[in-house]
């Protein structure tokens, strides 16, 4: 006879047996069904979920290697056009520095979600991030990375991997290519930092001499137009361009111009900034392609030290300990070799008031394929300044003359007549105060308020010195210590000097490239 505790074995052993025959039977008869009814009424059918509907997810992680993940950038920026219509409660918002309110953009925080619905089936863009020490990314934390997740369920994989996510990424390009602003971005801490570019300069818009703006466009055009040259030949696809010339002549304004053209972001490099020749490796492959690395006033970066911040870094750590310089030399090598092989598209300016203070190494032929002088105000371009301030077009304005004559003897910069064609909306008086300025400068008696030298030169101590103009003018050369306000960059410290200029363009390998 049966003990008690024996039959209640039996009987759990008889359930058992029974519920795992109805198991197999439902997945026996599911995967017959299977067959000739669609997932979901399967589904229905078994009440049990169907294998199609465990969802599936695409990580989409920051970086590939050392590289940013072009798929991850594309997702973040189509993500940030969901937000504005989704019901998503934590977003963070952003305004590019010196971009109006009209340019807010939206981006997700870590550990919030976004549901978007193509083609009937809803898809889950997930961002979170990890690593960077808890201090996050602007706390310094370098190591800190974001990972997008996109879970979807499983029946839609085909979908997602053949339709959706290459929808995403035309979409991106679309948008980029339609309302494509050129970007700035700086170096901070190691990172490069974007804000918008809002120099509006162009060519249509910057005076220099005719014949040197259109030796640039076409050396522009011919390089972008080359790849198969250059695949050909196996040579990197860049191009190089020294500018020169005294302050306020339009160094930062043609780099604007370039970039405008070519609408290649400028990276502008202050190596000041720069701590270590890794960080400084590190930054130069992050560099996107069909992108402009720009070092403004060559001459005195090359010379700066690495700074050693006396407050600490941006959350107040103490910054690691530098020893070690970044050299011009370290930062060619790295150029032509590093630079040069892990991307393409890509145009290296560098910006110069004293082109004769330049080490040899970057003069030496073939390092900087085009030398473009940028000098004092000629009369055509005066007459192309006042055209676009003030509509005045032709020769037949009756100080045109004088102000022709007057700029055969003095010197004056660009950006100070620019100045002065602001100064007033009345294109007649405008005109009577370029003729002042010039005239002023002549007999020596320019008052020394409110010019674009005095003002560029505004944190600083000036003195102006009496000079004897080559040509015999008066006026006066001007040594500072002041801060430098590029048209990019932020400002830093500098010595400029304001001296004899010459127009001009000193090809290198035009048709040779
Ligand atoms: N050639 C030019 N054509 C039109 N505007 C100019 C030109 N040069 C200068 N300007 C005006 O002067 C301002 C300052 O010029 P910009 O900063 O480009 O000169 P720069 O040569 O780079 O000066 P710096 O050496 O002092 O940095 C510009 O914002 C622009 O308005």
């Amino acid at each position: 006879m049966a003990s008690p505790n024996s039959e209640a074995l039996e009987r759990y052993k008889n359930a058992i047996t029974a519920a795992s025959s109805v198991v197999g039977a439902a997945m026996l008869l599911r995967r017959i069904v299977a067959d000739v009814l669609p997932d979901t009424a399967l589904g229905a059918l078994l009440l049990l979920p169907p294998p199609s509907s465990r969802r599936h997810c695409v990580v989409i992680e920051e970086f590939d290697g050392a590289f940013y993940n072009r798929v991850f950038l594309a997702a973040k920026a189509y993500v940030s056009t969901l937000l504005a219509a989704a019901p998503v409660p934590l977003m963070k918002a952003s305004l590019p520095r010196g971009a109006g309110a009209e340019q807010i953009t939206l981006a997700m925080r870590p550990g919030t979600a976004v549901v978007d619905v193509f083609d009937g089936a809803e898809l889950t863009w997930r961002l979170s991030s990890h690593g960077g020490g808890g201090g996050g990314r602007r706390q310094g934390g370098d190591d800190a990375r974001e990972v997008f997740k996109l879970s979807f369920d499983g029946r839609h994989k085909d979908m997602v991997l053949g339709a959706y996510l290459p929808a995403v990424m035309a979409r991106v390009a679309a948008m980029s290519q339609g309302q494509r602003q050129a970007k700035l971005y700086s170096n901070e801490w190691g990172k490069w930092r974007p804000v918008r570019l809002r120099n509006a300069s162009t060519f249509a818009t910057l005076a220099m001499d005719a014949a040197l703006r259109e030796a640039v466009v076409d050396d522009l055009d011919r390089f972008l137009g080359r790849k198969e040259y250059y695949e050909r030949t196996g040579r990197a696809w860049k191009r190089g361009y020294l500018i020169h010339g005294p302050p306020g002549t339009g160094k930062s304004s043609l780099v604007a111009a370039i970039s405008n053209h070519l609408r290649f972001d400028v990276y502008d490099l202050e190596l000041g900034g720069v701590r270590s020749n890794t960080e400084l490796r590190k930054l130069l492959i992050r560099m996107k392609n069909r992108s402009i690395l720009l070092i403004e006033d060559v001459d005195c970066a090359v010379v700066a030290a690495p700074r050693r911040e006396p407050h600490g870094g941006p959350d107040g750590s103490n910054p690691p300990s530098v020893n070690r310089k970044v050299t011009l030399s370290g930062l060619l090598n790295m150029v032509d070799g590093l630079w040069s092989s892990s991307g393409h598209e890509r145009i290296l300016i560098f910006t110069t008031t004293h082109v004769d203070r330049l080490d040899q190494a970057l003069l030496r032929p073939g390092r900087m394929d085009m030398h473009v002088h940028m000098g004092y105000l000629g009369f055509g371009a005066f007459r192309e300044l006042a055209a676009t301030y003030h509509g005045v077009a032709g020769d037949d304005h009756p100080l045109f003359p004088e102000i022709e004559a007057l700029l055969r003897e003095v010197e004056v910069a660009p950006a100070e007549v620019a100045e002065r064609l602001l100064m007033t909306d009345d294109a007649g008086a405008a005109i009577e105060m370029v003729a002042k300025l010039l005239r002023d400068r002549k007999a020596g008696t320019e008052e020394d308020g409110g010019g674009y030298v005095s003002q560029k030169l505004h944190a600083g101590t000036w003195r102006r010195h009496p000079r004897a103009s080559r040509r015999g003018g008066g006026g006066g050369a001007v040594v500072a210590t002041t801060t430098r306000r590029g048209v990019f960059g932020d400002e830093i410290g500098m010595e400029i000097s304001h001296g004899q200029g010459r127009r001009g363009v000193r090809g290198r390998g035009r048709g040779r490239r």
